[in-house]
């Protein structure tokens, strides 16, 4: 992890606490970029972590708490797979958040899966690449989860896109699930203006340890790579999910 870019730490007492702060800082991020530019862009993540979160912005607490009509929806990461598959994360996020607060379909950036990944991944970064012109790339908010071998978006351990340099999204064959993966880069990641992590779950304690107190080994913990190239990487997590933090646990906790 780079010295500037320490991550800060938000540690909740249970799985709710942490949503609930989650759902602020997206709201936060989201109302900071409609005063500055009169929009807001956020990659969601994917997976199951983010399905409660997305529920919570979507319900009555939050949905008047945002200018959703300002908003611009992509996915920092995708599963090869067509968008009513029950892996998708384009389809997960369309049930959980989109469609209930009646976002237009104008509004949502999904990855085209119905072309090869390599097709898909390119196409993607040109509609990024779009969207922000003539400025660079550089979402209000990309919302990251952890899986619980370190893997961060659909950087997975020992894959080639780990070494990329380019801000872009890439095609990436995963061993472990035996199929192709449409990923934004680290660096794309890193130039977003917040960058926040939702881990929660007691299944997730070792790969948080890993990430954040072990070493640099990007091979073996790819979430390592995530140090925005302005501002802290934020981590919301539950106390399960950071007990194995140690005393960098204990003194960071809100
Ligand atoms: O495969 C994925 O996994 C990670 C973590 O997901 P979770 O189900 O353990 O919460 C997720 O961040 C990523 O977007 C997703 O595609």
């Amino acid at each position: 992890m780079e010295k500037n870019n320490l991550p800060e730490l938000h540690i909740a007492a249970s799985s709710e606490e942490v949503l609930r702060q989650m759902a602020e800082f997206f709201r936060d991020a989201a109302l900071r970029a409609v005063a500055a530019q009169d929009r807001f862009s956020v990659a969601l993540s994917g997976g199951n972590s983010p399905r409660k979160l997305f529920e919570l912005l979507a319900s009555a607490a939050y949905r008047d708490q945002l200018p959703w009509e300002k908003g611009a929806f992509f996915f920092g990461d995708e599963r090869n797979v067509p968008h009513d598959d029950p892996e998708s994360n384009y389809g997960m996020a369309k049930a959980a958040l989109l469609d209930p607060l009646g976002i237009k379909p104008e509004q949502v950036f999904a990855v085209n899966t119905a072309l090869p990944p390599e097709q898909a991944a390119e196409q993607y970064t040109q509609d990024i690449e779009q969207f922000f012109a003539p400025y660079t790339a550089r979402f209000d908010l990309v919302l990251l989860g952890l899986g619980d071998n370190s893997h961060t978006a659909s950087l997975f351990p020992h894959t080639p896109v780990l070494h990329t340099t380019e801000a872009n999204v890439q095609a990436v064959f995963v061993e472990e699930k035996q199929a192709y993966r449409i990923t934004f880069t680290a660096p794309l990641i890193n130039q977003a203006r917040a960058v926040a992590f939702l881990v929660y779950g007691g299944d997730k304690a070792l790969a948080v340890k890993r990430v954040l107190t072990e070493d640099r080994q990007i091979e073996e913990y790819p979430a390592q790579l995530i140090a925005p190239t302005s501002g802290n990487v934020h981590w919301f997590m539950d106390q399960a999910a950071a007990a194995e933090l140690g005393q960098l646990g204990a003194t960071t906790a809100d």
